[in-house]
């Protein structure tokens, strides 16, 4: 339906007010994290994608690392294979990392890349196998309750990080015009694949890469206090406080942490954003409306 005259001046508006983040982000690196949680609804992840094309059309390269925590849960549901996290990492046995792959590498990966493609992008998708992307090691897993007076040592199975990002494989990618999509799964050094949670790759591609913001899409407003506030800003003590106290638990363990490893890093910004919010990456990048909880090197 075309545009009222009205409307027309507004949508102008908006656009001449984006000018100025356009300018800014123009040939920039951006790494987003798509959550598991955050892709529950069509209507979401038709706007994800978009987001994602329009980014690319005006010039950023974005580059997609998804999850997939909630979609694995299902499968494994399914197939009766019970599943626990330690500090926000699945144990995973060798049955559920067959599981992890198929669902990542499979289902999950792929219908992103649809998404992107039917927004009109070229999306490439890759598992950490692919080009040998993400070379994994196996993952040492400190764990301490309260009661315990220090860590101790626990084995989750087929559990890696991210020892070495090939650059080479997304340059190629990005120069070609093509956005790439990754899964968290890496490849160690015997060929083995392992799973990763997809903050940790997210952190480090945006690492290496020293792209200008790590955006975090989860299912929830941001790092919140025990009062359900948005803290934004935060110093390392003060992630380190809230983690002792148990604020900070689960899921949002790897998260901050893997934004302020980016940001001592090299990265500009890591944003912790809700992404139940339609078009939540244009809100970031384009709008002063800076949802979520900000993390830059100058509150470290
Ligand atoms: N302090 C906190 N602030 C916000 N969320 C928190 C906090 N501590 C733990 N969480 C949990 O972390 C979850 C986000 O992590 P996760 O479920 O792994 O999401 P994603 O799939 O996006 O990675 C939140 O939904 C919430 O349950
Ligand atoms: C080791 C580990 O926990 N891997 C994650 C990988 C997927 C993921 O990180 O998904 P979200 O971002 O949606 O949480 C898992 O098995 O669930």
């Amino acid at each position: 339906m075309p545009l009222t005259r009205q409307q027309a001046i507004a949508t102008s508006q908006i656009l001449s007010e984006a000018m100025p983040y356009i300018q800014r982000f123009v040939g920039k690196t951006l790494v987003i994290k798509y959550g598991g949680n955050a892709m529950t609804d069509e209507k979401l992840k038709a706007s994800f994608a978009r987001d994602i094309v329009m980014m690319k059309l005006i010039g950023i390269n974005p580059i997609v690392v998804h999850g997939g925590g909630p979609q694995i849960g299902n499968l494994l549901d399914q197939l009766k294979i019970e599943s626990h996290f330690i500090n926000g990492m699945r144990v995973t046995d060798t049955k559920t990392m067959d599981v992890v792959e198929m669902v990542l590498g499979g289902m999950v990966n792929k219908e992103i890349v649809g998404l992107i493609n039917s927004a009109g992008g070229k999306a490439i998708g890759l598992t950490g196998k692919d080009g040998e992307l993400l070379r994994a090691r196996k993952l040492v897993v400190k764990h301490k309750t309260p009661e315990m007076e220090a860590p101790e040592i626990i084995d989750i199975g087929h559990v890696g990080e991210v020892e070495k990002v090939n650059v080479k494989v997304l340059d190629m990618l990005v120069n070609s015009d093509f956005i790439p999509v990754i899964a968290p799964i890496g490849v160690g050094e015997d060929g083995h694949a392992y799973n990763i949670n997809a903050d940790l790759v997210a952190g480090k591609v945006a690492e290496v890469l020293r792209a200008e913001k790590l955006i975090l899409l989860t299912n929830i407003a941001g790092l919140l206090d025990k009062e359900g506030k948005v803290l934004t800003g935060l110093s390392t003590a003060q992630v380190d406080a809230l983690i002792e106290d148990g604020t900070i638990y689960g899921g949002m363990l790897p998260k901050i942490d893997c934004a302020l490893s980016a940001v001592k890093c090299g990265v500009n910004s890591a944003h912790i954003i809700d992404g139940r919010v339609e078009h939540a990456c244009m809100l970031e990048i384009f709008t002063n409306e800076g949802v979520g909880t900000l993390i830059t090197n100058k509150t470290l």
